[in-house]
């Protein structure tokens, strides 16, 4: 998904430093413990966050973590910083940068969890080594997170999750969760899920949404 691009949100990015890691340099670890007021809460990591409906109500209802929106897109992290400051959100920081390096931006092992909400498919062959659960993103994926740590992942795109499904078990990893059909489980559930925005558009048109929770298991 590529958003227009807003001005607005370049300028409000350049005006908070504080809150947003633009573009930074791979080759520097960011110290996170200067961002964050309180580091040794758990840390949780949303890579794709888009527009960031998911990532700020996670950081609203969960003061008792920390959460990283890792999004590509200038103009998608001005609409999450947006939001940040509107509700005041000090337990959430945007980095605005490549997942392809995230595990330079990271100390290893640091993350509790990685969130991979609808992903761009990236349906053609030639195209597979951007998909984000391809085996170097999990590779990435496993160096940031604790030896217990999860990744958490729905898409409403069947072929993206066979891929996913089956580039995760090739990489050994245990599956916690798996739903064909996530906002049709059990009552608590569908009560605990915290929608996306992609996900509250796809599910309105009747899709369904595939979800999984996995881990690496130990190390
Ligand atoms: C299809 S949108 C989904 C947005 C949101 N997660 C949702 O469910 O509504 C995918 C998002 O992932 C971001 N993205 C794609 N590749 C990325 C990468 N390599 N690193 C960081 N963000 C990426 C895009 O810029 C876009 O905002």
């Amino acid at each position: 998904m590529r958003l227009r691009n807003k001005p607005w949100a370049v300028k409000l990015v350049q005006d908070h430093p504080e809150s947003v890691i633009d573009r930074p340099d791979p080759s520097q670890k960011i110290n996170w413990s200067k961002r964050f007021a309180d580091i040794s809460k758990p840390l949780e990591i949303e890579v794709g966050p888009g527009k960031g409906k998911f990532i700020t109500t996670m950081a609203e209802e969960h003061p008792e973590k920390n959460f990283v929106a890792l999004e590509l897109q200038m103009t998608a992290a001005g609409m999450i910083l947006r939001t940040k400051l509107a509700k005041d959100l000090s337990n959430l920081q945007i980095l605005c940068a490549d997942a392809a390096n995230i595990a330079s931006f990271f100390d290893s092992h640091s993350a509790s969890k990685i969130y991979l909400n609808f992903s761009d498919p990236w349906p053609k062959t030639r195209h597979e080594k951007r998909r984000l659960t391809y085996k170097s993103f999990l590779q990435k994926y496993q160096t940031v997170l604790q030896e217990n740590g999860q990744i958490e992942f729905k898409t409403d795109n069947a072929g993206l999750f066979a891929y996913s499904v089956h580039s995760m078990n090739n990489f050994g990893m245990h599956f916690d969760f798996v739903s064909v059909d996530l906002h049709n489980e059990k009552d608590e559930i569908v009560a605990a899920n915290i929608e996306t925005e992609y996900e509250h558009k796809f599910a309105a048109q009747g899709n369904p949404i595939y979800a999984l929770h996995a881990d690496f298991g130990v190390k």
